[in-house]
């Protein structure tokens, strides 16, 4: 990425709408935790933090979840770091057995949820006992990729913009941005 480019970066999160901040994050984080807890606590689930950017909020849930379970990643793209999404490419399949077993998908948002569709038919096609899913974000929008689609814990309903910070991304910045954030004019 040229000089250039890194300025319209910066500029980017200089202009952006701060849509929640650490601490409303903090308090969604914990409350999915709670409801995930109560739920899983004595299913001995395996977990899969969809890479990269469930990378952020997974990393923050899984302190907060206080009973046996074993975390691993699965790494699928649909954006490959633009704004507007494809297919789904799959770059790392789930390397956990979890045949029989529940498992519980995270990842940063559901917008059009045509990625978590795939990730979820995938686990149930290799013989989870049960998918449950679990995302910092849900886009409210009607362009879900199934009219009643939704995650089973979600932390916080989104306006329908382009969002990065805490995990998401803009062209690959900003993953690491501690708060929601909306880019101007999307
Ligand atoms: O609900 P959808 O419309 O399918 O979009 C949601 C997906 O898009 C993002 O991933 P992306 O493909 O950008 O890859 P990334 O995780 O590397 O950012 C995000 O992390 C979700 O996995
Ligand atoms: N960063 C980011 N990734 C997404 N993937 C699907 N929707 C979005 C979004 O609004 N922001």
């Amino acid at each position: 990425m040229s000089q250039t480019d890194i300025e319209h970066i910066k500029q980017v999160y200089a202009e952006a709408d701060l849509l929640f901040t650490p601490a409303e994050i903090e308090a969604a984080i914990t409350t999915m935790a709670q409801a995930i807890t109560q739920d899983m606590r004595d299913a001995n689930p395996v977990v899969f933090s969809v890479m990269n950017g469930g990378l952020v909020i997974a990393g923050q849930l899984l302190t907060k979840l206080d009973f046996p379970l074993e975390a691993s990643y699965l790494h699928a793209t649909r954006y490959r770091n633009s704004t507007s999404g494809h297919g789904l490419e799959w770059k790392v399949a789930p390397m956990i057995d979890f045949k029989d077993r529940p498992v519980l998908i995270i990842d940063d948002i559901l917008d059009e949820g045509h990625t978590l569709v795939e990730i979820v038919e995938h686990c149930k096609a290799e013989g989870a006992a049960s998918v449950k899913t679990a995302v910092l974000v849900n886009k409210l929008h009607d362009r879900k990729a199934r009219p009643d689609l939704q995650a089973d814990f979600v932390g916080l309903e989104v306006i329908d913009r382009y969002i990065f910070g805490f995990g998401m991304d803009y062209h690959g910045y900003w993953r690491n941005a501690d708060g929601i954030y909306a880019v101007k004019g999307m």
